[in-house]
């Protein structure tokens, strides 16, 4: 059993005490400054508009005032507070930082720092009181780990883990409000089953903390290779937990390390380099890896790891910064190259990172990220080569870099999955030439290891094991029809929409919106803010149980947003690997959802070879016991008809109203752009002649510019009386069963109300869908 620290209440609140005075002598003696860096000074946000679209380096504009610029000899810049201005008016308070790491995606929090950046002298206190009442429990991980650390003896781990007992007993030594600790409270959970993977007890309150009692098969392979020195090729299903399994090893080296940075000068804090550096395909998923990794080191005691995000569509000034004192370094690898390549000495920092992941692997290695990667990886090596020709000789002198390896996806494709394990061998000469190939990225990638650990915890199935898989057969015209169909019988779920193209969005949005669903939008061409306030406001723990959100594909990998129950596919989608990552929206962590596709009669074949790719393994078993089969191995679910024809004369108007709104805008955008041309060309511009023009010697797609043209022509009143009808309409509920007679009577069918089973859109019995 641990050891229960003795406390004497009276000594610590002194110890309390004494620091505090300490804290104020260092602030007054903070005058003393002379002159100072950039990053010393305390900088403003500057509000800007939401909506800038391509002018990005502007957003998160900063501005300082009071201050005196000194040039230095070198051409360089310093910084000093203004005549008759003290000094500590201008510079940063000692814990504050530039508030860039994770902060939500709220728009209107963006001045709050991160779960990881919070702890301000008056946070941390709080969370060292929290800690003390944690201390118990601790003591008891601690004495686990101990004894569990000197029966395993590994010659490697010893040296570190116990400066880390140690450390943790100093952390103890130093809590302050001890003498408030009488309370016993505590809202972790057991945490034993994480036992084996030989982790901190920091750790082991974090994970206690958020309430991860065991490890998912994933960590429980991965964490240990990791910590043991090894590249990692790890591949889980979706919403399998394989961010923490990477992003635990890299905080316990952070732990590992920290003893080594604690009592260095703030200067070198400053010089620090960054311990990993994780790449990912898209800015959303970016920032929710920055959300995962902060919320563990927020919840791990006294662990300032530091995670700065590099995306696009924030400010690059800032970010830069923020790069000068990461511990961490997430980014998409576009904006990573944009600012390591400027050239201001981030990249020799970057060289020195002990973690390189590539997360989504299979897509940032194989489309649209080549370039920027081949320029990340070739710079990360650069040194190894000798061809930084500016490296001065302690450089030269240095290690070539030793860092780790580890890429991680739910799919891989074949080919990938193959020479990843080192099962096909890279071919030498003419392939490795050819600078467009993914095998050129593997072999860029620089393994420490000939042959990286394959962990593959999932090769049976790449599906989530509580994911149930539905298909919805409909006329080509009628998708919307079904579509709101699905969406009435499922109301109380959180959906996930994904189409194939930006116009569908924009255009299912618009839909769904008239007919008074909670909808949002999510697509590239939407700028960064209005992104994560979409994201936001479907997953907020306070938005409305049946949100819906329609996105393009750009939302199907890695986003992991709590509670969505039903992922449906608007549109078939275009790859295997995009099927699996879409419904991987939903089940995840163990809990159950639903895919459901809606297919037209056209689209069948296509569904049928994606679903034959995905359940390969399934189909190939039951055709082995049963003989071939062209069965779509996903359920059938049949909506009732009387369903789809109640909804039909909503349906009609609510796309009378979509079209018309979307016409309108067509016809304004083309008007703006045609009557400039002409003002340009000094002509004058009458819309009528144009429309008319245009209509002559029409062929195919005149039809649909016809309607387009009536769609844009209806006036404020007649969609007025549209809205008016569909208003009244949706006052309703959907009448599948119950007599008119009863209802004009008065006498209304209690129990057939009743049957209803709770879904309000219905009067009468529905029969549910049969998952
Ligand atoms: N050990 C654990 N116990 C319970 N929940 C966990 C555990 N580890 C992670 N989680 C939770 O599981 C969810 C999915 O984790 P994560 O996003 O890392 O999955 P993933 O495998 O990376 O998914 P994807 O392939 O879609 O990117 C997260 O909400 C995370 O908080």
């Amino acid at each position: 059993m641990g050891q229960k620290r003795a406390r004497d209440p009276k000594a610590q609140v002194a110890e309390a005490n004494k620091r505090k005075k300490a804290a104020k002598s260092d602030a007054a003696s903070s005058d003393d400054y002379g002159s100072l860096g950039v990053d010393d000074l305390n900088w403003k946000e500057v509000a800007m508009p939401d909506r800038m679209d391509d002018a990005e380096g502007f957003f998160g504009l900063e501005e300082i005032e009071g201050v005196d610029i000194i040039k230095q000899g070198d051409g360089g810049v310093q910084f000093k507070a203004k005549a008759g201005k003290p000094t500590k008016s201008i510079i940063k308070p000692p814990s504050e930082d530039d508030g860039d790491e994770w902060a939500g995606f709220s728009d209107e929090d963006s001045s709050k720092k991160s779960p990881a950046t919070e702890k301000t002298p008056a946070a941390t206190e709080v969370k060292e009181d929290k800690k003390s009442k944690k201390d118990k429990k601790k003591e008891q991980n601690k004495t686990k780990k101990e004894e569990q650390n000197s029966k395993e003896q590994k010659p490697k781990e010893q040296k570190p883990k116990e400066s880390k007992a140690a450390q943790s007993q100093s952390i103890k030594a130093g809590l302050s409000f001890a003498a408030l600790d009488d309370v016993e409270e505590d809202d972790g959970v057991d945490v034993s089953a994480w036992d084996g993977l030989n982790l901190s007890p920091e750790t082991f309150t974090a994970l206690s903390k958020m309430k991860f009692s065991s490890p998912s098969a994933i960590q429980k392979a991965s964490i240990p290779a990791i910590l043991d020195g090894h590249d990692v090729v790890g591949k889980a299903s979706t919403g399998s937990g394989k961010t923490l399994a990477f992003g635990i090893p890299i905080i316990e080296h952070y732990l590992d390390q920290r003893g080594k940075q604690e009592g260095q000068s703030d200067k070198s804090e400053k010089n620090k380099s960054p311990i990993a550096l994780i790449l990912s395909p898209t800015r959303e998923l970016a920032h929710q890896l920055g959300k995962h990794i902060g919320e563990l080191i927020a919840n791990s005691p006294d662990t300032n790891a530091r995670v700065a995000l590099i995306t696009g569509g924030m400010s690059i000034q800032k970010q830069q910064r923020q790069l000068a004192t990461a511990d961490i370094v997430i980014g998409t690898p576009g904006r990573v190259w944009e600012i390591l390549s400027t050239g201001t000495g981030l990249i020799r920092k970057m060289q020195k990172i002990q973690f390189l992941v590539v997360d989504e692997a299979d897509r940032l290695l194989s489309e649209g990220h080549f370039k920027e990667m081949e320029h990340i990886l070739t710079a990360l090596d650069k040194h190894q080569a000798g061809d930084i020709a500016d490296m001065d000789e302690e450089e030269e002198e240095e290690e070539p870099s030793n860092r780790q390896t580890l890429v991680f996806s739910a799919t891989f494709h074949k080919d990938l999955q193959q020479k990843l394990a080192g099962k096909s061998r890279w071919t030498s000469g003419e392939m490795l030439d050819n600078k467009e190939s993914m095998e050129y990225l593997l072999k860029k990638l620089n393994f420490r290891e000939e042959k990286p650990k394959f962990i593959d915890v999932n090769p049976e199935s790449q599906m989530a094991v509580g994911l149930k898989e539905g298909i919805v057969e409909c006329p080509a015209m009628e998708k919307d029809l079904y579509l709101y169909s699905v969406l009435l019988y499922y109301p109380k779920h959180r959906t996930l929409i994904f189409t194939n193209s930006i116009s569908a969005v924009r255009r299912i949005t618009q839909l769904l919106q008239a007919l008074q669903l909670p909808v949002f939008a999510l697509h590239s061409n939407m700028a960064q803010k209005a992104r994560l306030r979409s994201i936001e406001r479907f997953s907020s723990p306070t938005a409305n149980p049946s949100s819906i959100l329609v996105a393009t594909d750009v939302a199907a990998r890695g986003l992991d947003i709590k509670g969505v129950n039903c992922i449906i596919h608007y549109h078939v989608p275009r790859t295997a690997d995009a099927y699996v990552h879409r419904s991987g929206r939903t089940a995840r962590a163990g809990e159950s959802g639903k895919s459901i596709l809606i297919c037209a009669p056209d689209e069948v074949v296509g569904v049928a070879r994606l679903a034959g790719k995905i359940h390969s393994k399934k189909t190939k078993k039951a055709e082995d016991s049963n003989g071939p089969s062209k069965k779509i191995p996903l359920e059938s679910l049949d909506i009732d008809r009387r369903v789809v024809a109640r909804l039909r004369p909503r349906m009609s108007l609510a796309k009378r109203i979509t079209d018309s709104t979307i016409a309108k805008e067509k016809v304004n955008t083309e008007d703006n752009w045609l009557r400039a041309a002409a003002d340009d060309l000094g002509v004058e511009y009458d819309s009528d002649e144009f429309d008319q023009s245009k209509g002559r010697g029409r062929g195919r797609g005149g039809g649909r510019e016809r309607r387009e043209k009536e769609a844009s022509e209806l006036s404020k009143s007649e969609m007025a009386g549209l809205r008016a009808e569909l208003k009244q309409l949706l006052s309703q509920r959907v009448n599948i069963g119950v007599s008119e007679k009863y209802l004009t009577a008065g006498r209304i069918d209690i129990d057939a109300l009743l049957r209803g089973e709770g879904n309000d859109a219905f009067l009468g019995h529905l029969d549910p869908l049969t998952f």
